[in-house]
């Protein structure tokens, strides 16, 4: 689920009266995401998304998000563009929540993504990279190295329930990667979670990235290496080759990878899967079962942290 904070009609039209959207004409939560309540809103002038930031988003945060959408969105990114109230904000209040309006953006996200959809994914974070680079605000990546540890101390203890052996395994994941992480890549404004979930589709026609909650500074290469991981594995967790050279090669169709960049990627792509890992284990180990957030497996992420922990060059990506 995704409607932690309801809404009533009274609330929402007194809302909408900052905005110059026009009357509500119909309004439903959506079900999908798992951070913040989303509802679908027609409106007289259009159709829009209703965010509530709940408490897992830190509301200092939320001008650097809101911010960047419109950032990218006016150089050409496809994704939502926030909606201005009348006084000129993008954040009013609703329900006891912060919210805001954005635009509503057409397709379908991809459960199984093709090998030309998985192009075009490239294609599309490397231009959000290049649209990124002049924007003004800073957001440190609160999910980065340092942060993992925090997330491993509340989860350690009760890893091995999930599987025998994994605290270990991850205790001497952290003393090697934190040892090689690297410092000097290029870096810049990142996604940080551009999921299959996040990226909608007409056909193989790219329309829409959505959900930038976790975007943040950080290297532009650990951003490649999130997408390897989350677009080029089959639902078994096998690796699909076929589907990494795709999107490696529209990456670069925009923004070659330095060979540093590319030499960093085995790293970055285990560094990443071990981030994706422990937030996932974190979750299965602290949502009640029965509660209506979707909870992810985290071994998914350990076999993927597995499989890039074996890679000695990135020509495994499809990379030369
Ligand atoms: N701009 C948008 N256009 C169309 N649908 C959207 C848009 N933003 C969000 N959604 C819908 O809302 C769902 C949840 O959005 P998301 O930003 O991923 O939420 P969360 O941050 O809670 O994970 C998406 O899966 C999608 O169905
Ligand atoms: N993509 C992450 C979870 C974040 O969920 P989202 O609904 O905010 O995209 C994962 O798969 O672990």
């Amino acid at each position: 689920m995704a409607v932690y904070t309801d809404v009533n009609e009274a609330q929402l039209s007194r809302f909408l009266q900052d905005y110059d959207v026009g009357s509500v004409l119909s309004y439903k939560g959506i079900a999908e995401g798992s951070e913040n309540s989303n509802f679908l809103l027609h409106a007289e002038r259009g159709s829009f998304i209703l965010t509530l930031y709940e408490k897992r988003v830190d509301q200092s945060d939320l001008p650097f998000f809101l911010c960047l959408m419109q950032h990218l969105a006016r150089r050409g990114v496809i994704c939502p563009l926030p909606v201005q109230r009348r006084d000129g904000e993008l954040i009013g209040e609703l329900a006891g929540r912060p919210a805001a309006i954005i635009t509503f953006l057409e397709g379908m996200w991809m459960r199984h993504p093709t090998v030309a959809q998985c192009g075009e994914v490239g294609r599309s974070l490397a231009q959000l990279h290049l649209a990124g680079a002049d924007f003004p605000m800073h957001r440190a990546n609160a999910l980065a190295v340092e942060g993992w540890r925090l997330l491993w101390n509340g989860s350690r203890d009760r890893a091995d329930e999930v599987s025998p052996g994994l605290a270990a395994e991850v205790e001497a994941e952290f003393t090697d990667i934190e040892t090689r992480w690297p410092n000097d890549l290029p870096r810049g404004i990142i996604h940080a979670d551009l999921f299959p979930d996040n990226v909608f589709f007409l056909g193989d026609r790219l329309s829409g990235l959505i959900d930038f909650y976790f975007a943040c500074d950080d290297f532009y290469a650990y951003d490649v290496a999130t997408c390897l991981n989350a677009w080029c594995f089959e639902t078994d967790f096998s690796f699909n080759p076929a589907k990494a050279a795709a999107l490696l090669t529209g990456y670069e169709a925009v923004r070659p990878l330095s060979d540093r960049e590319k030499a960093a990627l085995p790293l970055l792509a285990r560094g990443s899967a071990l981030r994706f890992m422990l937030t996932r284990l974190y979750d299965w180990l602290t949502i009640p079962d029965g509660a209506s957030v979707q909870k992810r497996d985290p071994l998914e992420y350990v076999a993927k942290l597995r499989f890039h922990r074996d890679v000695t060059s990135p020509s495994t990506y499809g990379l030369s």
